[in-house]
């Protein structure tokens, strides 16, 4: 094809992705989260949107990098990328592959599986993330507060961005906005992948914020948000007395008799981030007091 030299790749710079995929010998193994992006026009404009929201790209940390389709795009803006990969085969293509960048010192790539290795200090990560682990590793990334961009499941984008009072809202938003600004910035279909996801994705962008609230203690209130939502069609009054096993609160009643009525009537799913912060400030107040 014009503009591509013998081994697929474009001459403009990008190695092509399905000539990565031939060069890698592998074909994706969807029950390990493989599925590779094939479309150069999501790839190019994955960095866009990097670069767009002025993210450090002094040191991009990418969770699995699978065929490098996606790390060859952020070397290109990037100063230093960390790649980590669980899949020992994928792990050593990569090593091939890029084995310029590494010698130059621009890429690093961790073989092991991105929730147990250690992280290195990077500036922002950029992901095509394994769906299956996408829930456990953001939360790995988000408290680390750095800018983030990751294609993660449609579903999942948009329950992270949601808002009070919509049916997507919940501990997934909450949690996700405690740390940062999220937003979908754009949707991606499954034949963007090869091979395809049975899911429709989407690319989320998360930018590292404080909350316009303020917590007696991070993991009460996130423990309190998690309990809280389990009752999420119950009133706030029912779900806090229903949920003490969950949120460990001693004495539940306590902390409905100190709460304002206009919170304990209103719905887990329409309460705003700073109420669920209020609520769980009068709670951890409540507590300490019937401790001390
Ligand atoms: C959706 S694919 C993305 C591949 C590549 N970055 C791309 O965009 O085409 C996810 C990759 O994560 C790897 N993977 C799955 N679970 C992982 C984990 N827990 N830690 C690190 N890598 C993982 C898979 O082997 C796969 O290569």
């Amino acid at each position: 094809m014009a503009g591509e030299d013998s081994a697929g790749d474009s001459k403009a710079g990008s190695r092509d992705p399905d000539a990565l995929l031939a060069r890698a010998g592998a074909s994706g193994n969807p029950d390990q989260d493989q599925h590779f992006l094939v479309d150069d026009r999501v790839l190019d404009r994955i960095p866009t949107y990097a670069t767009e929201a002025k993210m450090d790209l002094t040191h991009v940390l990418e969770i699995g990098a699978g065929n490098g389709a996606l790390t060859d795009r952020l070397l290109a803006v990037a100063d230093r990328v960390t790649a980590i990969e669980r899949d020992p085969d994928l792990a050593a293509f990569l090593r091939d592959e890029f084995a310029d960048a590494i010698e130059a010192g621009r890429l690093t790539i961790i073989e092991g599986d991105a929730l147990e290795v250690d992280l290195p200090d990077y500036t922002a990560s950029i992901s095509n993330l394994p769906y299956g682990a996408s829930s456990e590793i953001l939360f790995r990334l988000l408290p680390a507060e750095k800018p983030l961009l990751a294609m993660v499941q449609a579903e999942f984008a948009d329950r992270m961005a949601a808002d009070p009072g919509t049916d997507e809202y919940g501990r997934l938003s909450v949690t996700a906005g405690h740390y940062a600004d999220v937003e979908v910035v754009e949707p991606v279909p499954p034949e963007a992948f090869s091979p395809p996801p049975a899911v429709e994705s989407a690319l989320v962008r998360a930018l590292a914020r404080d909350p316009d609230y303020t917590v007696p203690d991070e993991d009460f209130f996130l423990g309190f948000v998690k309990a809280v939502f389990t009752q999420r069609r119950k009133t706030v009054r029912n779900g806090i007395r229903n949920t003490a096993h969950i949120s460990g609160l001693d004495d539940p009643d306590a902390v409905v008799a100190a709460a304002d009525e206009e919170l304990l009537s209103k719905r887990a799913g329409d309460l705003s981030p700073a109420e669920f912060a209020e609520l769980a400030s009068l709670a951890y107040d409540v507590e300490l007091d019937s401790d001390g």
